[in-house]
């Protein structure tokens, strides 16, 4: 295993080798993930998994993304490949997740071992850093994710009544004319007696939440319904969403809760801003844009959202990584004018957000790779595997009621709650 923190421009590249081979159907991906460390980017039973680690790179502050670049070309368009699928997602691939802010870590991890499905193909990727031709794949036998043992739930950096508090003095802010938008977060604290086993959970969310990209990084997991950005052989593709409503499980009662989210004039409002940012930030690198005027629907079984989905042609050979990073935060996490809400986070959120709510997914050597926002998620404990945080975030705009918003963000935690519980 080889671990990078910097990369000065003497440094040794490793001698990156990769093999892709076609296999038979070998099962769900997830099923075929060891329990230490699993790699994930899975959505209806498509995406990738892997394990082992080749190399790692980490990065801090504001140059993450394009440090973490530099090194990933570095590293993969030296590689000598191997590939017998050539596809978005063969050859050399790195998973990667990064921080909301400039503070604390974000990383990308190329793994020993990539297992890939797509429209009926099935692939393993095997990577050697000593310049050998990796071995010849072999699927490890796993043991079957443990559940946890009782696990509690108490507040994280606020109390519920806390939280509501927050929400009313950023609605006062907006209401002043400061800002027009921001998303305030809040996280629980989720503890088991034991190590959690971070497969038990993913194999819950990608059952109950196949709509949503389940993906599990360097400790953070979960199953996003936000799509930041696709980057796929020259077309990009985003999904936004922002405007919430609460289901009920009375699906009658929930297609009318639908009809009053797609007319509700404080969702659209939300929605456009969220739209316009992820527009906004895509043009420079686009030759066209289609941007639909009305959102749709999309229903989750535990809320629905207004969702808008984008794609655009490429007008260069523009990495999905830096896609992400100029989109990053866009108004669904961050808020509008984008500066004057991340000030506004750091001044009335006390919170560190670490990697939820911030890119989380794959490159690989063509730039190709897909990046969702880190939501509907937990974050494992650096001190230890039997302790995780919950994070959930809601649009506070102009027409926000703290207690509408408290009960949105209970929401949004019940995917990881019930993940970890049931
Ligand atoms: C911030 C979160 O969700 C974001 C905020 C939404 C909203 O306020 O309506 C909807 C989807 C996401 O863009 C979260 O789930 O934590």
């Amino acid at each position: 295993m080889c671990s990078v923190t910097t990369v000065p421009s003497i440094d040794p590249v490793p001698e990156l080798v990769t093999r892709t081979v076609e296999i038979p159907d070998p099962g769900a991906l997830l099923s075929l993930l060891p329990d230490d460390a699993p790699l994930a980017w899975v959505r209806r039973g498509e995406g990738l998994v892997g394990w082992g680690e080749a190399a790692r790179f980490s990065a801090t502050g504001a140059d993450r993304f394009s440090a973490a670049e530099r090194w990933w070309n570095r590293l993969s368009k030296t590689a000598v490949v191997r590939d017998e699928v050539d596809l978005p997602g063969t050859g050399p691939v790195a998973f990667g997740s990064f921080t909301f802010d400039d503070a604390g870590t974000s990383t990308l991890i190329l793994p020993e071992t990539v297992v890939g499905h797509r429209d009926g193909r099935w692939w393993v990727t095997t990577v050697s850093v000593t310049g050998n031709l990796p071995p010849w794949p072999m699927l490890p036998r796993v043991s079957p994710p443990r559940r946890p043992g009782l696990v509690t739930f108490a507040d994280g950096a606020l109390s519920g009544p806390e939280w509501e508090l927050v929400v009313a003095q950023a609605v006062e802010r907006i209401n002043a004319g400061e800002l027009e938008k921001v998303v305030l977060a809040r996280d629980l604290v989720a503890e088991s007696p034991g190590t959690i086993d971070p497969r038990w959970p993913l194999n819950r969310l990608s059952d109950r939440y196949q709509r949503c990209w389940t993906f599990s990084v360097d400790g953070i997991l979960g199953a996003t319904p936000e799509l930041l950005v696709r980057r796929e052989r020259g077309l990009v593709t985003s999904r936004v969403l922002a405007g919430t409503i609460r289901r009920t499980h009375d699906d009658i009662h929930d297609l009318a809760l639908a009809a009053s989210l797609a007319r509700s004039s404080k969702d659209l409002e939300e929605h456009e801003f969220a739209v316009r940012s992820v527009a906004d930030a895509l043009a420079p690198f686009c030759s066209s844009m289609n941007v639909p005027e009305t959102p749709f629907v999309l229903h989750l079984s535990n809320v629905m959202h207004l969702a808008t989905d984008l794609a655009g042609v490429a007008s260069g050979n523009v990495s999905s990584l830096t896609l992400a990073e100029a989109l990053h935060p866009s108004a669904a996490v961050g808020g509008t004018p984008t500066d004057k809400a991340r000030e506004v986070i750091r001044e009335i959120e006390p919170l560190d957000r670490g990697r939820y709510a911030a890119p989380v997914g794959w490159i690989d050597a063509n730039g190709d790779g897909e990046w969702g926002i880190a939501l509907r998620c937990a974050q494992s404990d650096p001190a230890g595997g039997s302790r995780m945080r919950l994070f959930a975030g809601c649009g506070i705009v102009a027409g926000s009621d703290p207690g509408a918003e408290l009960a949105e963000s209970t929401a949004k935690l019940v995917p990881m709650r019930d993940a970890l519980t049931r």
